[in-house]
């Protein structure tokens, strides 16, 4: 089966893509609305970003895993490194500068430092295409994406922490564990035999010791939390959801458990990779 993912070729998606796709082919959407489009028909798989280790969760991802069928197959770990790119201006003669959301966020110490003005873009590819097409201008950009638009790597490297990793999902509206065909393919287990388990949980209401009852569920069930993240529930000022990654073989019990207190979206259980 097809991959989608955020394209034009040189995104760190598409490195991806091609990575794990082994014979599958990889189709390129300009959005990852579209990308979450596509794999909600069912005929292809979608690999999106869904958090970084500086920058913190992706929102188009978020609000596509709220508001689409779309579940989750597999996760992987990507180190993401950035580099100022251009057509032969040097870093001092850059006028402007072309950056995609998150990787201005990953890159915020220099981007400041460098005091220019920054157009946003929508995808690090999008920012090498455009500095090419603007004499003057420079791209924060991957190393393959600079190498297909022909600029010069100028600065190597100018995201903020060295350690720096963006998480991606494998996504398709099927219940179903991830299937053959992709390579470095998932085993039902990871080395470790551990797995992970995905939900969106949205009280509706908000009471005193609400999210107190919710992660006493997971304490009671002696369930490790290995992500939490609150977003606006999109109904109002003050109104959240909570996307919550917990380790767990299915959390059956206690997705059932937690449904008393809560609306909740399962979104998956899936091998647990170790970063
Ligand atoms: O623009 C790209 O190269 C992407 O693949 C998108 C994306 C993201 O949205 O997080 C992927 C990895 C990096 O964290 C920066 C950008």
């Amino acid at each position: 089966m097809k991959i989608a993912a955020l394209g034009p070729e040189g995104t760190f998606s598409h490195e991806l893509a091609v990575k794990i796709s082994g014979d599958s082919e990889v189709v390129l959407f300009p959005t990852i609305k579209r990308v979450f489009a596509e794999a909600e028909k069912g005929e292809c798989f979608g690999l999106v970003p869904v958090e970084n280790s500086d920058a913190g969760g992706v929102g188009e991802t978020l609000d596509g895993l709220m508001d689409t069928g779309c579940r989750i197959a597999a996760e992987y770990y990507m180190p993401i490194r950035h580099n100022l790119a251009s057509d032969g201006v040097p870093a001092g003669g850059c006028r402007v500068l072309y950056a995609h959301p998150q990787s201005h966020a990953q890159c915020s110490r220099f981007i400041e430092d460098l005091g220019i003005p920054v157009i946003h873009t929508a995808s690090n590819a999008d920012s090498a295409r455009l500095a090419l097409q603007n004499p003057g201008s420079c791209a924060v950009t991957s190393v393959s994406a600079a190498k297909n638009f022909m600029l010069d790597i100028i600065r190597p490297d100018i995201q903020n922490s060295d350690n720096n990793i963006t998480r991606f999902l494998l996504i398709s509206p099927d219940k179903g564990e991830y299937p053959g065909g992709i390579s470095e393919v998932r085993k039902t287990v990871s080395a470790s035999g551990r797995r992970k388990c995905s939900i969106i949980i949205d009280p509706e209401t908000d009471r005193p010791g609400l999210l107190y009852n919710i992660l006493g569920v997971f304490a009671g069930e002696k369930i490790n939390l290995t992500r939490i993240e609150s977003r606006p529930s999109k109904r109002g000022i003050g109104s959240y959801v909570f996307f919550i990654d917990f380790e767990a073989e299915s959390g059956e019990k206690l997705i059932s458990s937690l449904k008393r207190i809560a609306t909740v979206k399962e979104l998956g259980c899936y091998v647990m990779e170790e970063v």
